[in-house]
């Protein structure tokens, strides 16, 4: 019996390879001789440049830029063989970075991101694969964009800080310092979500909250995005507000689409490719799959979504274990996951959840394949009896 186990981290509490590690552990005590095989995954977000450069076997790497406050944090990036480098937002400008206390969302920028993309064209890459997600930020990419060498200004001409409170008073973008190494080489956004870049929809609706914006924060950053995609519409000729991915990690992919000419695609598939998985499901029994919440989100282009779309082309069920099943979960059994379970054994609290979340997924993993196994036996069993 052959097993994929491919779970997303859960968030603050266990990264993906821990999660599979977990599970594998449950399924061994159910089924000691199963064939099992752990792909940690990740959507863009982050985990993205680990889970790849496992897959790929590629040296990590390490660079000093700045965090979504402006300290000096230790990003991790990858580059493969023929030279693409794998850079993830969130080791730079991530949320997990900054202490809820110490977060400011009119001040936090992608700075730190520009910096780790002139790190990868320091060292010759040729391509850029940009993993969007779980950003401190709402800045529209302009941090990232103003380290590669794009002037923000207002009516004066006067430069402005590349952060959203500054941009209010956005009229002018000055392209000609752009760094020209970057017109020589291909970008691709792996995207945690597809959302655009403003209204309901939009990067500072959706995900805001999330990252500490009160409601009339949410309001002002809605603003600030559309002024600034109508100053770059201006400035390039193309608006790229609508685009899928536009509103993906603070509005980042918006920066990415419109000015490093940036292909999208949803990470997971990225991170899927690199790790072989539609060919380790096509000849799979069970996938077992993981992430902190399971909800509506999941089928905004999310890990799971990804990992129910490959196994339901090859017809194998899809079993997820969550910390969270959240609002209309259930959506997602058309669309590939056969089950889904609760992490949790009993009520608790999200901290006692938290802590030991590696034990309750060794125990809920083992439950789940005495069921499976069950369910397999009473098949061999009937088919038996018919002939
Ligand atoms: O970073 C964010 O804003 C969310 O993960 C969506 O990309």
């Amino acid at each position: 019996m052959k097993i994929i186990i491919a779970p997303d981290s859960f968030k603050e509490s266990l990264p993906a390879h821990e999660v599979a590690t977990a599970i594998a552990q449950g399924v061994r005590q159910a089924a000691p001789s199963a064939c099992i095989h752990c792909v940690p995954m990740a959507d863009g977000g982050e985990g993205t440049v680990l889970a790849i450069a496992q897959s790929t076997h590629c040296k990590l790497m390490q660079s000093t830029v700045q965090n979504a406050m402006g300290q000096p944090v230790t990003a991790t990036w990858t580059m493969t063989n023929n030279e693409t480098a794998i850079i993830e937002m969130a080791s730079a400008a991530g949320l997990e970075q900054i202490q809820p206390q110490n977060r400011n969302i009119l001040r936090s920028n992608t700075f730190g991101v520009g910096q780790l993309i002139l790190e990868a064209l320091n060292k010759k890459a040729r391509h850029i694969i940009l993993g969007l997600g779980g950003s401190a930020t709402t800045d529209g990419g302009v941090g990232m964009l103003a380290a590669l060498g794009i002037q923000f200004m207002d009516k004066n001409n006067t430069l402005l800080e590349p952060v959203p409170a500054e941009l209010a008073r956005l009229e002018k973008i000055n392209i000609s310092g752009m760094d020209p190494r970057l017109s020589q080489i291909g970008f691709t956004l792996a995207s945690d979500v597809n959302n655009p870049l403003c209204g309901h929809h939009g990067a500072a609706a959706i995900f805001g909250p999330q990252k500490g914006a009160t409601p009339e924060q949410v309001l002002f950053l809605d603003q600030v995005m559309a002024n600034y995609a109508d100053i770059t519409a201006t400035t390039l000729g193309k608006d790229m507000r609508h685009e899928q991915g536009a509103g993906a990690a603070g509005g980042l992919g918006f920066a990415g689409l419109s000015f490093l000419k940036a292909r999208f695609r949803p990470g997971v598939e990225i991170v899927a490719e690199f790790a072989g998985l539609a060919q380790l499901i096509e000849n799979a029994d069970l996938v077992i799959t993981g992430e902190g919440k399971l909800d509506e989100q999941t089928l905004q282009g999310k890990t799971l979504a990804g990992i129910a779309a490959l196994a339901q082309q090859h017809k194998v069920p899809v079993i997820v274990i969550a910390g969270t099943l959240g609002n209309n979960y259930q959506a997602l059994y058309n669309k590939g996951i056969t089950a889904a379970f609760s992490l949790c054994n009993g009520p608790m609290s999200l901290q006692e959840a938290m802590q030991k979340t590696s034990q309750l997924l060794q125990d809920r993993s083992r439950d789940i394949m005495q069921v499976f196994l069950a369910n397999q036996t009473n098949k061999r069993d009937k088919n038996y009896k018919l002939k």
